[in-house]
């Protein structure tokens, strides 16, 4: 995939992504507001608004046990499982495979009343990182999302107006081994998810109502997405 015209951008981007994913909410600058909380999963949101309309920035944690960041970023950047977790999702299309770990998605979104249905297209990048903190601690898991133009899919053609987004799952395997040395199984394996998001919702939609869509979707898409993968992977053999 390293001549791919795309390639340059996936590398910056992804490099970006993960550096904010990793930093506190502390370190992230000011302005991050807690509004939901489940449990392990904390979100917090920024309220900016760019020519009048709300982008608000998103950044969940999550720590889920009994899974891995392996299997995690597996079933998010897999499109053989979207369907199965994502709600709003209307119509999913690979436009191109890129690599094995980069695809081109053409997505459309249920419409969510009053706004107009929405659609995007970005490229998906699945990668392991050295774990640079802890030498010998798991590896770290990524899917980075990022909008991008398509020629045979120009924006905002048909009904639906088109979104862009940035969207970063980067997840932290945890091992606490068994004392008395008997083989590793889920119980002794936990994932720290962090999610972050920036979608623009391309043409107006008022404030009240987007905001409103996150602050209902978003909870519901981390809690409904890890029970899928700790459903999926219950009875398979652990991959880290
Ligand atoms: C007026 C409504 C405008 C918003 C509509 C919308 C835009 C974008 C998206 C969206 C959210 C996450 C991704 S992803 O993380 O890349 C995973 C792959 O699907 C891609 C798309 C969704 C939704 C609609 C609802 C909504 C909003 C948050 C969370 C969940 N659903």
């Amino acid at each position: 995939a390293s001549q791919h015209r795309l390639w340059p951008e996936i590398e910056k981007t992804v490099k970006q992504q993960v550096a904010m994913a990793r930093m506190g909410i502390g370190e992230c600058g000011s302005g991050w507001q807690l509004f939901a909380e489940d449990g392990e999963m904390k979100m917090y949101r920024r309220e900016e608004e760019i020519d009048g309309m709300v982008v608000d920035p998103l950044k969940a944690v999550h720590v889920v046990k009994g899974i891995t960041g392996h299997e995690v970023c597996h079933h998010f950047f897999s499109p053989q499982y979207r369907y199965d977790w994502e709600t709003t999702l209307e119509q999913m299309t690979v436009l191109e495979t890129i690599s094995d770990d980069t695809l081109l998605f053409l997505q459309t979104h249920k419409r969510i009343w009053p706004a107009s249905q929405r659609d995007v297209v970005f490229w998906s990048h699945i990668r392991k990182l050295p774990n640079d903190q802890d030498r010998d601690g798991p590896d770290i898991w990524t899917v980075v999302n990022n909008s991008t133009g398509h020629p045979d899919h120009p924006a905002n053609v048909g009904k639906c107006v088109r979104i862009f987004l940035t969207v970063c799952l980067l997840c932290q395997t945890r091992v606490n081994p068994p004392k008395d040395g008997t083989p590793l199984s889920r119980e002794n394996v936990s994932c720290k998810i962090t999610y972050c998001s920036v979608v623009n919702p391309g043409g107006w939609a008022p404030a009240s109502v987007l905001r409103a869509v996150y602050k209902r979707e978003y909870p519901k898409f981390l809690k409904r997405f890890t029970a899928y993968v700790t459903n999926q992977t219950k009875n398979k053999p652990i991959m880290f």
